[in-house]
């Protein structure tokens, strides 16, 4: 179980931070979506969390700022475009997944291996299991990536875009997996997301991020009006609603 806070987080790569004061509670077992347009600092932000960018202000796990391991323990971070080491196989890869839990010189577990077995059929890689990674298609190479983050069995999840790549039948597959997660295990969700749709279906908190500053935050219903699409993305959209009371943002084409 592990709450999130960020207190006035800024982070960035050089001398002005791309993100400003960035102040948001995450509950523990709370999916938290971070959205916003091209640019607007989502990735920034996520990195400044796992540690990866410098950052000022505090980020907090269980009402602290953590030690470099125990980010380690407690923290699985899966990035939007990582480097895929070539010769790999698709279970060699997510086996890494494992490697903080064994000690030092320690060799992967039956246990071990079930996991990352468990973990390749969730995410329907199990056909693939013993292919090269470089010979995966994107929408594959993206579901390995997550299984690796999965099968570290981490309590908080840092998604950079976990769907992208994805058809929508995975992408709604891989979404549900990370809501029975939570569920069931109470591990606590922050992603990226482009698609508002999902993030509106899945996640209970968003922020609205625009040039790296905090434009919105609240329930998905709350922040996805139709003005604030046109304000921050300059997107014409109609927020329908589905049939169990979920916004659904579509585009729409206004005549000229
Ligand atoms: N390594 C870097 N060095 C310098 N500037 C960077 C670096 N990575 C990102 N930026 C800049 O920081 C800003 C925020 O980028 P970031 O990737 O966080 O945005 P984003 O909201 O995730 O965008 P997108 O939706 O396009 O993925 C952008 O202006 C980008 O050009």
């Amino acid at each position: 179980m592990t709450e999130l806070r960020l207190r006035g987080v800024s982070a960035g790569y050089g001398a002005t931070p791309v993100v400003r004061g960035v102040s948001a509670e995450v509950s523990s077992g709370g999916w938290f979506a971070i959205v916003g347009p091209n640019g607007a600092g989502k990735s920034t932000l996520l990195k400044a969390i796992a540690g990866l960018v410098p950052c000022q202000g505090r980020v907090e796990l269980n009402g602290k700022a953590p030690s470099r391991k125990e980010k380690a323990r407690v923290l699985g971070y899966a990035p939007q475009n990582p480097v895929l080491p070539d010769g790999l196989t698709v279970t060699d890869y997510v086996l890494l997944g494992r490697t903080p839990h064994l000690g030092l010189l320690a060799r992967e577990s039956a246990a071990d291996v079930s996991i990352v077995e468990e973990t390749l059929e969730r995410l329907d890689l199990t056909a693939l299991a013993g292919r090269k990674l470089r010979t995966l298609s994107g929408g594959e190479q993206q579901r390995t990536v997550l299984a690796r983050v999965l099968a570290q069995r981490t309590s908080l999840l840092l998604l950079d875009e976990p769907t992208t790549g994805l058809d929508v039948g995975h992408a709604q597959a891989l979404l549900e997996r990370l809501d029975l997660l939570r569920r069931e295990d109470g591990t606590t969700v922050v992603s990226t997301l482009h698609d508002l749709t999902f993030a509106a279906q899945y996640a209970d908190e968003l922020l609205l991020l625009d040039g790296g500053e905090v434009a919105a935050s609240g329930k998905p219903a709350e922040v996805l009006t139709p003005q604030r699409l046109r304000d921050h993305y300059a997107a014409e959209t109609e927020v329908l609603h589905t049939a169990d009371g979920h916004p659904v943002v579509a585009p729409v084409r206004r005549p000229t």
